[in-house]
């Protein structure tokens, strides 16, 4: 598993490891992490010798640490040149430590020598901002960003930290930030470098161990990995029977979108549960047993008979409000997707989880779409929080949000999900697993890794997998974390 910590958790933490440290000590650490990581990408590009290095460095730490990487590089043969955001208060030490290592200061407002550095940089260090970051950049630091985005230089853009210009604790970009191609991050993760579009800027990510692992506490979001799934996928023991291993319910599909009913009745089949009823109309319902013969189905919920979860909504269409209600009302823990968001109750007072896309969470939050897309883990904390459910904001990062203030977002996501009708497969997933007595985080968040896993499977072995491509992808992905059912 990974840990996400806010700004407030990794200056504590600092601190007291600072206190046990002589001076700087801890600024070397993360130095010596993010120079390791400039050399192996210089080597990849010619070497570290004579190879060309800019430094864009604010005034604060970052700027500290970015400078000092300079002058390791440059006592290794790099040419290294450096721009300061706001020289009067470039970081001292390392300030001096790169001009004796035969670093060049470049002018910010010298735009040739600006442009020619950055043309002919086989890597741009991104010192401006850290986790001292506020609002998006200005003024030069905004210019400067805009001309990496311009593609001013074909050297590698390695953040510091984090992405200059995002903000730490939401991975929102209130205005200009960098882009970056690579971001070495100190002592733990930010929600900057997981949560888009801060992740989208971040580029790909690398870890320097600064040693503040025991100063940092619990955190309260986190990104699991192929093991934290494996541990939390149901388990069926020896004596397990169809009942005993959840029966779930979906109440999806229409007329007008009968294949929502067969992916998520499908998603459903595959997460673990010994049964799925399904309840819609008679047509539909011939369609799914014709695709699942070994799921039930009835007409409504309370035809269908007992279940343990049920999975609400996807391509339900208009008028099922009086079964989506009864299905609310079991009682039982509940996934709510697409059309049944419209039927919300005022507050949940059972396990629910709810899987909007931005389109869909805007509409319920009566915010834009695009504001939700902009502020993806404030709107999904913001729905969890009125609607006492975990909220699984899906798109480009899945976020899920609880309303005690835990958050996950998940690794696996690929935009060949991007899709019609991977949605339905996710909640029938999702819903399963609940059946099976995980809880709504849980659920939500072992479904979302997998049905990433399985769209980056589709994606392999088809040019543009579809929904279906995706859902049979499924077994692979589940057999591979898990091992097969029964011990075999
Ligand atoms: N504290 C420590 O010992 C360590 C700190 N480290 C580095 O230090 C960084 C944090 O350093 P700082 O706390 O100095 O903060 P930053 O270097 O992130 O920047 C803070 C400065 O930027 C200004 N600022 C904030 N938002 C701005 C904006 N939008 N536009 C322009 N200026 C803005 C602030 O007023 C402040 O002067 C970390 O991200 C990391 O890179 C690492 O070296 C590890 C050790
Ligand atoms: N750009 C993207 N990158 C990664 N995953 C995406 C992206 N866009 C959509 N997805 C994923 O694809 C699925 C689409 O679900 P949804 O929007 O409900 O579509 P549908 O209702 O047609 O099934 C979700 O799992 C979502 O997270
Ligand atoms: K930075």
């Amino acid at each position: 598993m990974k840990t996400v910590h806010t700004v407030e958790e990794v200056r504590a933490a600092e601190e007291a490891l600072m206190a046990r440290l002589p001076d700087g000590a801890l600024m070397q650490r993360a130095v010596a992490g993010l120079v390791t990581v400039c050399a192996r990408l210089l080597r990849e590009s010619g070497g570290v010798y004579g190879a060309r290095v800019v430094v864009l460095a604010g005034a604060g730490n970052n700027g500290g640490d970015a400078l000092w990487a300079g002058a390791r590089l440059a006592r290794r043969g790099a040419h290294a040149d450096a721009v300061l955001l706001d020289p009067a208060k470039a970081h001292a030490e390392g300030l001096t430590a790169f001009r004796s290592a035969g670093g060049r200061v470049v002018s910010v407002d010298d735009g040739v020598g600006l442009r020619s550095a950055l043309a002919q940089a086989d890597l741009v260090l991104d010192g401006i901002l850290g986790i001292g970051g506020r609002g998006g950049l200005r003024g030069d630091a905004a210019r400067l960003a805009a001309l990496l985005r311009e593609g001013r230089t074909a050297g590698a853009v390695v953040a510091v930290d984090l992405p200059s210009g995002v903000d730490p604790d939401t991975g929102e970009t209130p205005g200009d930030a960098v882009a970056a191609d690579h971001t070495v991050t100190f002592g733990t993760l930010k929600a900057a470098l997981v949560v888009d579009p801060g992740a989208a800027a971040a580029g790909t990510l690398h870890f320097a161990d600064i040693g503040l692992g025991p100063f940092l506490p619990e955190a309260e979001m986190t990104v699991l990995d192929d093991a934290d799934v494996a541990a939390l996928l149901p388990d069926p023991g020896r004596e397990s029977d169809k009942y005993s291993r959840g029966v779930v319910g979906v109440l999806a599909g229409s007329a007008q979108f009968p294949g929502a009913a067969v992916l998520a009745t499908g998603g459903a089949l595959h997460g673990g549960a010994g049964m799925v009823r399904y309840a819609g109309p008679d047509a539909v319902a011939t369609e799914v047993r014709e695709r699942w013969p070994e799921a039930i189905a009835g007409p409504s919920p309370d035809a269908v008979g007992r279940v343990q979860a049920w999975t609400i909504g996807s391509g339900l269409g208009d008028g099922r409000e009086d079964d989506v209600r009864a299905a609310l009302g079991a009682g039982l823990p509940v996934l709510v997707d697409a059309d049944g968001l419209r039927w919300l109750p005022e507050r949940f007072t059972g396990p629910a989880l709810l899987t909007p896309h931005a389109g869909e969470l805007s509409r319920l939050l009566d915010v834009d779409r695009s504001a939700v897309e902009a502020r993806r883990l404030h709107h999904a904390r913001e729905a969890a929080r009125r609607w006492n459910a975990v909220v699984l904001l899906k798109g480009s990062t899945t976020v899920l949000a609880a309303p005690d203030g835990r958050v996950r977002v998940n690794p696996t996501g690929t935009s060949a999900l991007a899709a019609a009708g991977t949605g339905d497969v996710l909640a029938g997933l999702a819903g399963s697993l609940l059946a099976g007595g995980l809880s709504p985080l849980d659920a939500g968040s072992v479904a979302a890794f997998a049905h990433g896993l399985a769209g980056q499977r589709a994606a392999a072995g088809s040019g543009y997998p579809s929904a279906g491509d995706v859902l049979a992808a499924l077994p692979a992905v589940l057999r591979s974390l898990r091992g097969p059912v029964g011990g075999g």
